[in-house]
Formats: C-alpha cells, sequence, structure tokens
C-alpha cells in the first residue's frame, strides 16, 4: 500500500477479553511477513498496554503510542475520537511505509464501537470464559464490528462453554458477518483473522 493511507482497525471489547494478545499476535505475523505495522493504545489513566507492546521487542518502541482516555473509553473510541486521530496521523507522517494501524481501546463492556472517522474496519474481543450467554445480551459491539473475535477458546472445556452453540448464536444475531474463534496465547485462529483482514479491508 505505498500510495494510500494506512488502514485503521480498531480493536475493542471487555475487559481482559484478549485484546492486547491479539495484537501481539498481529504484530508477529506482519513483522514475520515484512509488512508495517504500527500501534495505538488506550488506557484508562496509564500507558500500561502501550508500554506492554513496547517491551514485547516485536516492534520498533516508536511505533507504539498510548493515548490516556481519562475516562470512560467510548469518549475517544466513538463520541471525540479527535486524540486518536492525531496520533494516528502522527505515526502515519513519520512512518510513511505503515501498511496497517491497530486502534487497541481500553477494556470497556458489549456496548462499546468505534466512530467511522477514526477506522476503516473493527473487530470485537469477546472470550469464552465471559459466558455463552454473551451473543444472545446482543451487545453493540458483538453485533456492529465487522469481525467478531471469540478468544480463549482453550478455555471452553474448564468453564463448561459449549463453543459451537457459542458460533453458531453469534453467527445468528450477526446475521452472518465474519467470526473467527482464537487462542491468542498460542496464536490458533490468528491466520485466520488476517486472511480476513486481508480480505475485506487490506486488499491483499
Ligand atoms: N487461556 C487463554 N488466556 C488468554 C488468551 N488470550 C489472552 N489470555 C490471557 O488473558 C489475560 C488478559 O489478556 P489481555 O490481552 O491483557 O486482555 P485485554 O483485553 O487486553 O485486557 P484489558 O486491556 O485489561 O482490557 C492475560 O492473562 C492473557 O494471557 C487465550 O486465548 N487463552
Amino acid at each position: 500500500m505505498n500510495d494510500r493511507r494506512a488502514a485503521r482497525i480498531g480493536i475493542g471489547g471487555p475487559v481482559g477479553s484478549g485484546k492486547t494478545a491479539l495484537v501481539e499476535q498481529l504484530i508477529a505475523v506482519f513483522g514475520a511477513a515484512d509488512r508495517s505495522i504500527s500501534v495505538i493504545t488506550n488506557d484508562l489513566v496509564t500507558a500500561e498496554d502501550a508500554e506492554r507492546v513496547k517491551r514485547s521487542g516485536l516492534i520498533d518502541p516508536a511505533r507504539v503510542r498510548a493515548v490516556e482516555a481519562g475516562g470512560c473509553p467510548h469518549t475517544v473510541i466513538r463520541e471525540d475520537p479527535s486524540l486518536n486521530i492525531a496520533a494516528a496521523d502522527e505515526l502515519e507522517a513519520q512512518f510513511p511505509d505503515t501498511e496497517v494501524i491497530l486502534l487497541e481501546s481500553g477494556g470497556d463492556n458489549l456496548a462499546s464501537t468505534f466512530s467511522r472517522d477514526l477506522v476503516d474496519y473493527w473487530i470485537f474481543v469477546i472470550d469464552v470464559a465471559g459466558g455463552d450467554d454473551i451473543p444472545r445480551k446482543r451487545g453493540p459491539g458483538v453485533i456492529r464490528c465487522d469481525l467478531l473475535v471469540v478468544n480463549k477458546i482453550d478455555l471452553a472445556p474448564h468453564v463448561g462453554v459449549d463453543l459451537e452453540l457459542l458460533l453458531h448464536e453469534a453467527d445468528l444475531v450477526r446475521g452472518g458477518k465474519p467470526i473467527v474463534p482464537t487462542n491468542a496465547r498460542t496464536g490458533d485462529g490468528i491466520a485466520a483473522v488476517v486472511a480476513q483482514l486481508d480480505r475485506d479491508v487490506l486488499f491483499v
């Protein structure tokens, strides 16, 4: 994508669902393929997620920016995304080769959604340990995201969740829009996430 603006991809979802783990997996896959990626993290009042990504050793730390939301994450990813837009513009100016900018939202609830002024595409991450009734709650994040990632599939047997049923119910409430099951600790399913991004937003 030499002559095009970098794709801006949001990653939202409940606290602890595995958003940062997914970011780390995506950085590794893009890095291994010599594809250029940058990251913006949103935390409430710290830069903890950004520090963790910088420490991973998987990415040039200069390509990682932190936005401190200072309060409700909805504000900075939906109502007033100006801080994130400015951070993305800066990263793009500094690293013109950037193909993808990942924007990780602070952990929130099932209602978080991204402004289309901020992102071209957004992923919502839920995890099976959150319960198999999550799709039935019809949260806007689950229903409206471009790609639903169902993470921590390894935990399904341990928390009494029928993964197939959860995926089926998620498919029903999403009307067939894409869903990818993952284990963001081991990397299971990450290739399918990248394939979906390539098809839907990166066009490679
Ligand atoms: N078993 C299992 N654990 C996972 C998986 N993905 C992430 N975790 C673990 O779940 C915990 C939370 O993961 P994070 O990536 O920090 O989650 P997050 O959504 O970024 O969390 P916040 O930023 O606090 O909202 C960590 O201890 C991860 O190691 C997975 O697929 N399986």
